[in-house]
């Protein structure tokens, strides 16, 4: 299972994401980085079908751009940038929001993130970790061979982020995994490759474990030193 993009997209005029080029596969955890506005969110959007670049995205040579949306979303489920929901449906109502599923799908999805048992309860009840884990829930009761995810970690203390993680670490076996993250410690530690965007254009792309501090220093215009401890890399930075 292969996911190949090379897709441009501009907003009114401005080019938003210049020829971005790159590959994911099943088996491998693919982070997309860089600092705010470079484009990251946007590329996940283009891949989810909820903008409509330039270019050519196909998954296993399907071209998924000349797709119909309800096919393509059969394919690629997206999880957004956390949002609170706005009305108190229960956790199982909530996952059957998403656009296609069966009823087995659900309990199969919520049982994955552990929410089975308190699938009656209102999401408005969830806290931060948990309504992440209902979102990916949603996503992966759509059963798509393409998961991505924008932020998964963002609010979330370090026991609930690495949850997450773990998770993300477990799907990639299934599917064909992207997510956006910001913590860099999260992205070096789980990543198993990593795409790094400044300003629209891709900068570097490789393996997480071959990323030099220098192409850090530049995309993100900091000192950055990697320290070796015993239970992995760290990125410490400094201005
Ligand atoms: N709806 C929009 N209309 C016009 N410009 C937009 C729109 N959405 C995003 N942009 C611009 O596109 C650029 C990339 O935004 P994007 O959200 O993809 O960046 P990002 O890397 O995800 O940033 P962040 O890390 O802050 O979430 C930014 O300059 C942003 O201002």
């Amino acid at each position: 299972m292969r996911l190949d993009v090379r897709v441009s997209f501009s907003y009114n005029g401005e080019e938003i994401l210049k020829d971005v080029s790159f590959g994911a596969h099943k088996g491998e955890l693919l982070a997309i980085i860089g600092p705010n506005g470079a484009g990251k969110s946007t590329l996940l959007k283009c891949i989810a079908g909820i903008l409509k670049p330039e270019g050519r995205i196909t998954l296993d040579g399907l071209d998924l751009l000349s797709m119909k949306p309800s096919e393509r979303a059969k394919l690629v489920s997206y999880v957004p940038q956390t949002s609170f929901p706005e009305f108190s449906f229960t956790i199982e109502e909530f996952v059957e929001m998403g656009a296609y599923f069966t009823q087995g799908s659900v309990e199969v999805a919520l049982k994955r993130v552990g929410l089975w048992e308190r699938r009656n309860e209102s999401v408005f009840a969830l806290s931060g970790g948990e309504y992440q884990l209902v979102l990916i829930a949603r996503a992966l009761a759509q059963g798509g061979r393409v998961l991505l995810l924008d932020e998964p970690t963002s609010h979330l203390d370090v026991n609930n982020a690495l949850e997450i993680m773990e998770l993300l670490r477990e799907l990639k076996d299934e599917k064909v995994v992207i997510a956006v993250l910001h913590d860099l410690n999260l992205a070096l530690r789980y990543a198993d490759r990593l795409l790094v965007l400044r300003k629209g254009s891709k900068v570097w792309e490789g393996k997480a474990s071959e990323l030099d501090p220098k192409v850090l220093e530049e995309v993100y215009g900091v000192r950055v030193e990697f320290v070796e401890g015993k239970l992995g890399r760290a990125i410490v930075a400094s201005p």
